[in-house]
């Protein structure tokens, strides 16, 4: 009997399968779960590597869809005996409207949970953010604070109230009914700042510097601590939640989880200059160049001409008001509770991460010229 349970093959279903973090998991996914039968990558933007894992031994379902559509989340989820959910609008830089943040990260994260509820799927993985608990909006230090740490979390941003609000959803889904009558088992994972293969502002960052001849300018004090962690370890953390709720659903059910690997506790110019000093940047300065009340006043200025160009033109710069008090606040995160609770060790040292993101910089700075 526990042969027959150990030999079935099972179907996962990724949403957001072909983003910067999905990528990494539907790849990871593929490389270390051995009781994989079909994974099933949803997105509203199919990548076209996706045919090249189509040749592999586990059948891999591409599906065009859209979370905001419940009829499309639904059709995608039915038969999946796992979901892990990782679909969401990344934005914090004002590209999008605040109701279409809330559309795609609350309602499409309604969609998922009602779509296990109907069909039967049990297990449900949620990427969340350290963002549901800060920085708050009154610039509060988090100095390596754990799940458990008391922080009044205050938000305004539609972004961080997104995450919020969906990873509470997910939390109160546990426990809920699924058709066939067994219980939808949830968790919530909140990344810090990741890094890694694939990650697009570190790109932007390198080809800025290279644009001004290879120097960069530092603008936030060395000593703010911003959390960072893998790509390839929040891919593996996904993996190994999902792998262990079914075995551990009374003690990882509804629960939160942060993030976390070996790597260092910096700032967030000086934990990138890591990469891209290696690749040849420099990074100006001891001390931050420019008072930071030029930074406040060159962040609000930014919010009022996207304000004012809007009907224009979309105007989003790095550097707004919210991008900076975050920036500016030390948010870092020590913890043991996914290793207590699911046995989760980083699976990639800090300097394995550290040469595989030189190396993707130093490709995708070159495909650049
Ligand atoms: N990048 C970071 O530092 C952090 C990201 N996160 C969370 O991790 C998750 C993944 O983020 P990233 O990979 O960085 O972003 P990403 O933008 O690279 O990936 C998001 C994926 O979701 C897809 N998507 C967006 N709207 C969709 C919709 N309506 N229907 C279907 N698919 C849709 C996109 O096409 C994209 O492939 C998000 O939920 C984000 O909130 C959490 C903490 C930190
Ligand atoms: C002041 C500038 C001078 O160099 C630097 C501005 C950097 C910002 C664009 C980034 C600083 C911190 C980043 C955020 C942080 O890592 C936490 C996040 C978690 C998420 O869930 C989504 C992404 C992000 C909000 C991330 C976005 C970019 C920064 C604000």
């Amino acid at each position: 009997m526990a042969d027959s349970a150990q030999a079935q093959k099972l179907v996962y279903l990724v949403t957001g399968g072909c983003g910067f973090l999905g990528e990494h998991v539907v790849r990871m996914l593929l490389q270390r779960e051995p009781r994989l039968g079909e994974l099933r990558v949803f997105d509203r933007h199919l990548g076209p590597w996706l045919e090249e894992l189509k040749t592999g031994p586990v059948r891999v379902t591409a599906i065009q869809g859209d979370v905001t559509e419940a009829h499309e989340v639904a059709a995608a989820v039915a038969g999946a005996h796992v979901v892990i959910h990782t679909a969401g609008l990344v934005d914090v830089f004002g590209r999008a409207s605040p109701e279409t943040i809330h559309e795609v990260n609350v309602q499409g994260t309604r969609n998922v949970i009602e779509a296990c509820v109907q069909t039967g799927t049990q297990f449900l993985v949620y990427t969340s953010s350290m963002e549901v608990v800060g920085p708050n909006t009154k610039g509060h230090p988090f100095y390596r604070g754990n799940e458990d740490t008391l922080y009044e979390a205050v938000h305004r941003h539609p972004y961080p109230c997104s995450k919020a609000l969906a990873e509470r959803l997910v939390l109160e889904a546990n426990g809920r009914e699924v058709h066939g009558g067994l219980p939808l088992v949830t968790c919530a994972l909140r990344p810090t700042g990741i890094y890694g293969e694939g990650h697009q502002i570190m790109r932007d960052f390198y080809r800025q510097g290279l644009r001004l001849g290879g120097w960069l300018f530092r603008a936030i004090p060395a000593s703010v601590e911003h959390g960072r962690v893998y790509v390839g370890n929040v891919a593996w953390m996904h993996v190994l939640a999902a792998r262990e709720l079914e075995r551990r659903a009374a003690l990882m059910g509804g629960q939160v989880y942060f993030c976390y690997d070996g790597s260092p506790y910096k700032s967030y110019e000086d934990f990138n200059m890591e990469f891209l000093g290696p690749c040849g940047l420099q990074l100006v300065g001891a001390r931050p160049l420019l008072p930071y009340w030029v930074l406040v006043f060159v962040a609000a200025l930014n919010a009022l001409l996207q304000w004012l160009l809007r009907p224009l033109v979309l105007y989003a710069p790095l550097l707004n008001p919210y991008t900076l008090a975050v920036a500016n606040t030390t948010f870092t995160v020590s913890t043991d509770k996914a290793q207590r609770h699911f046995g989760y060790e980083p699976l990639f040292s800090w300097e394995d991460s550290r040469t595989r993101t030189i190396l993707w910089v130093q490709a995708a700075g070159s495909s650049a010229q």
